[in-house]
């Protein structure tokens, strides 16, 4: 086993493995982003990028001498790097830690530093600096789920399911948690596909609930989101994990009938009125707009716009 370094040992050794490479750059303390070397933000080894908020980012899993450096040289490290950037004016810091090197958490935290967020290889940690109390964003806020109400327009039959997992045996629709970068959508119609083996495809959005303290969210709030979809398969073969029945039921029934969940109700009734009425009355539908971040994108849903008002022309 290779020995521990000391603080003094551990310095040193990063005065020789760490180098930001060209890109590197500092440009001074007016915000702009940039990588932190000493002399103008530490003293210490310990080196971030400043944040175009006045705060300094340290990614452990850059630093590879952290291997052999131990908690307690961490901290004595970690308190001079954070008392140079409190005299320095820094508003805040973020620390990244990798799974591996979660020995370095309960020295920072001894030091004030609290859990922002973690993933599934990595922690962050921050410190606040700044007047007052904490400006730092928190983390992710809400799960959201996404259900299909795949509705065949030609039987007026919608698709329900019967949940294995649940205590009382209400119809509802098909659906489940969003995946990360996934589409509204795409989840509606990847969901339904896996609970019942219908395929669809995507229509409009027709409702969002906001819901907090969710137990299924581990305490946080959940947005569960309905989709209208139109199917072109019609065979139904459903997962036996998740259902426990699943079936072509008329619209008409499921909005009266009593064996469901409120939500399912209401949901009902207004597709009920849309395929009345004209499902331009109920529908958000979608469009991929361009992002003010060069090369994103993103989708926007809203009630169709008239022709007129999406030009402009003849509108004063
Ligand atoms: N009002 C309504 O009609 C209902 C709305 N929802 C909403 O739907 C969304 C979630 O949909 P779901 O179908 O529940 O998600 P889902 O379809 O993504 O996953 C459900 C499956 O995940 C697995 N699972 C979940 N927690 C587990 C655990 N702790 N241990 C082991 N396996 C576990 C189980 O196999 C479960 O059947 C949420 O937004 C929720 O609020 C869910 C049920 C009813
Ligand atoms: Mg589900």
């Amino acid at each position: 086993m290779r020995p521990l370094l000391s603080w003094a040992g551990w310095r040193a050794v990063l005065a020789r493995t760490y180098s930001p490479g060209p890109s590197a750059r500092y440009r001074g303390a007016s915000g702009a982003q940039g990588y932190v070397r000493n002399p103008p933000v530490g003293t210490c080894d310990l080196q971030g990028e400043l944040d175009r908020f006045g705060g300094i980012s340290v990614r452990l899993a850059r630093l590879d001498a952290l291997d052999r450096l131990d908690a307690a040289a961490f901290q004595k490290g970690l308190q001079a790097a954070v008392q140079q950037w409190r005299s320095e004016g820094r508003t805040a810091v973020w620390l990244h830690i990798p799974i591996l090197q979660s020995r370095f958490i309960a020295p920072a935290a001894s030091l004030g530093f609290c859990f922002h967020h973690a993933e599934s290889d990595s922690s962050t940690l921050t410190l606040w600096l700044g007047e007052g109390p904490s400006r730092l964003p928190g983390y992710a806020s809400h799960q959201v789920g996404v259900a299909g109400a795949v509705f065949d327009e030609s039987t007026r039959k919608i698709l329900v399911v019967q949940d294995r997992n649940k205590l009382k045996n209400m119809w509802k629709f098909p659906g489940g948690l969003s995946e990360p970068g996934e589409d509204i959508g795409d989840t509606a119609v990847r969901e339904v596909f896996e609970e019942t083996g219908i395929k669809s495809e995507f229509r409009s959005l027709l409702s969002i609930r906001q819901q907090h303290t969710n137990p299924g969210a581990f305490g946080k709030s959940d947005m569960y989101i309905i989709c209208r979809l139109k199917p072109y398969s019609f065979t139904i073969n459903f997962c036996q994990h998740e259902c426990l029945r699943c079936e072509w039921m008329d619209l008409n029934d499921l909005a009266k009938t009593e064996n469901t969940t409120p939500i399912t109700s209401r949901v009902a009734r207004l597709l009920l009125y849309g395929y009345r009425e004209g499902f331009d009355k109920i529908d958000l539908t979608v469009e991929e707009l361009p992002a003010v971040h060069t090369g994103l994108f993103y989708k926007l849903y809203h009630k169709e716009l008239p022709d007129n008002y999406k030009t402009m022309k003849g509108i004063y």
